[in-house]
Parts: C-alpha cells; structure tokens; sequence
C-alpha cells in the first residue's frame, strides 16, 4: 500500500482516541500494522512535544492568542519535516490525532483570531503535506464534555478550562471546515455508539482505498 495520510479531529471528548485505536487494530486485522505510524497533534516530535508541555500547561494562562496560535503551527511544522513527510515518502500510513484543522478550529473560530488568517499562517507551516483523508467527529458539546468529565484519567489542561461558547464556536469551525473541503473531510456522528462510529471510519477508508478491504501485505 502507498503512504497515505490520515487525521482524525473534533472537539475535546468527540472519540478521536478510542476511534483511532479501534482503527489501528483493524489496520492489523489486515495485515497492516507495520506500516501505521500512529502520532498527535500538538506533539509527535521531541521538540512538538516539548512545545505541547509549554502550550498545555496551566502556568500558561497569560498566553497572548497569537501566540498560542504559532506555537501550534510550529510543533507541525516540525513534525510535518521530521516525521509526517519522511513516513509518506516510505509509504506509511500516517494516523495523527488531530492536525491544521484543530488550529482553525480551535483558534480561527474559538478565539476568533479569523479561519482565513489562521488558515494562512498554516499554510506556511504545513506547505503541500496536507492529509488524504481528515475525520471530523462530531457531537454536541456538551456530550464530549460530559464524557471527559466522567472517565478524565489525565491530568487537566489550559484549553480544557474554555466556556462552553468557546466550545460551540470550535464545533462550528470544524464544520465549516468540513463544508469547504468536502473532497478531503468527512463528518461522522460521534454520538454514536464507539463500534459504530469506528464502522462508519472503517467504511469510508475502505471506499477509498479498496486495497484495505483485502489486504495481502
Ligand atoms: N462513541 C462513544 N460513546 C460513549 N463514550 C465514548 C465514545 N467514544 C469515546 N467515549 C469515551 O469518552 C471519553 C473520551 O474519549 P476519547 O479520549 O477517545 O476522546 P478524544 O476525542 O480523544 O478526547 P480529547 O480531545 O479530550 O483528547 C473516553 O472515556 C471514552 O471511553
Ligand atoms: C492541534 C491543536 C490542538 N488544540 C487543542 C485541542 C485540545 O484542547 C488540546 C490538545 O489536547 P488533546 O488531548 O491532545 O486533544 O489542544 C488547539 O487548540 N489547536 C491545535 O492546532
């Protein structure tokens, strides 16, 4: 199979985690667990993830908007040069949990630095590594919320203290991101049950790239 690029994005609680895991393991179902590289935004480097420590952590509160937004930018630009490209180039399938759609979301749309503007400063930073595929889980805010609330293990960070506006706004983002890439994103129903909504991902991938529904690797 050639390099592919997948991302899987939504607000905080939409599944991304568990729908990536189920996914991976389907991907070795069909023989393909050596060729995902499974990998994360902000992070998926040593220095992305040096820089999602600083953008995460709870001392950052006075962090201007812009600033939090290049930071973004540069942890992908990082892992775009260091890990993303050099994966496709040996034809990995590459799983990030969440890329630059998180940034328009996130801060084009919820702290209304501009899509367009956020949009642009990505460009720069992503150049022509853009993913095949993009997930988009969707639900209601305050479903995901309710979820991290209710099985939270990790530790709570800088974004997960937003309003529930905030919130509202990212969702939107993701969708009108959704609206104006329909060729490259998808929007599932993240309401769903967890089998179902890993079905629907799975029926897609395999539309796509029908090699996945009979893999001999
Ligand atoms: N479809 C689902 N129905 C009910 N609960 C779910 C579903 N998918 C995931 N969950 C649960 O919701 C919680 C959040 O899921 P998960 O960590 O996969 O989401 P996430 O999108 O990666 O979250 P974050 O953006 O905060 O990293 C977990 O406890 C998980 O078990
Ligand atoms: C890539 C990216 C992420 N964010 C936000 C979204 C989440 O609140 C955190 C990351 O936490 P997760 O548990 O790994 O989902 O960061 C953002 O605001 N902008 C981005 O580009």
């Amino acid at each position: 199979m050639t390099g592919k690029f997948i991302s899987f994005e939504g607000p905080d609680g939409a599944g991304k985690t568990s729908v990536i895991k189920a996914i991976v393991d389907r991907l070795a179902d069909v023989k393909l667990a050596n060729q995902v590289v499974l990998t994360r935004e902000p992070g998926g480097t040593p220095i992305g993830e040096a820089i999602r420590d600083l953008l995460l952590s709870s001392k950052s509160v006075d962090m201007d908007g812009w600033t939090e937004a290049y930071l973004f930018a540069a942890s992908r630009r990082q892992h775009v040069v260091e890990k993303i490209k050099p994966a496709l180039k040996s034809n990995q399938i590459v799983i990030c949990d969440r890329f630059v759609d998180s940034s328009v979301a996130y801060q084009g749309q919820g702290r209304q630095l501009g899509f367009d503007q956020i949009w642009e400063l990505n460009q720069a930073a992503v150049g022509d590594c853009l993913p095949d595929l993009t997930f988009v889980l969707d639900l209601p805010i305050e479903e995901g919320l309710q979820r991290i609330a209710q099985h939270r293990t990790d530790q709570i960070n800088r974004l997960d203290e937003e309003t529930l506006t905030f919130y509202q706004r990212v969702r939107q983002g993701f969708l009108k991101q959704a609206q104006r890439d329909p060729q490259r994103i998808v929007v599932v129903n993240a309401s769903q049950e967890l089998t179902a909504v890993v079905k629907n991902v799975w029926h897609q991938m395999a539309e796509r790239w029908p090699e996945l529904k009979n893999e001999d690797a």
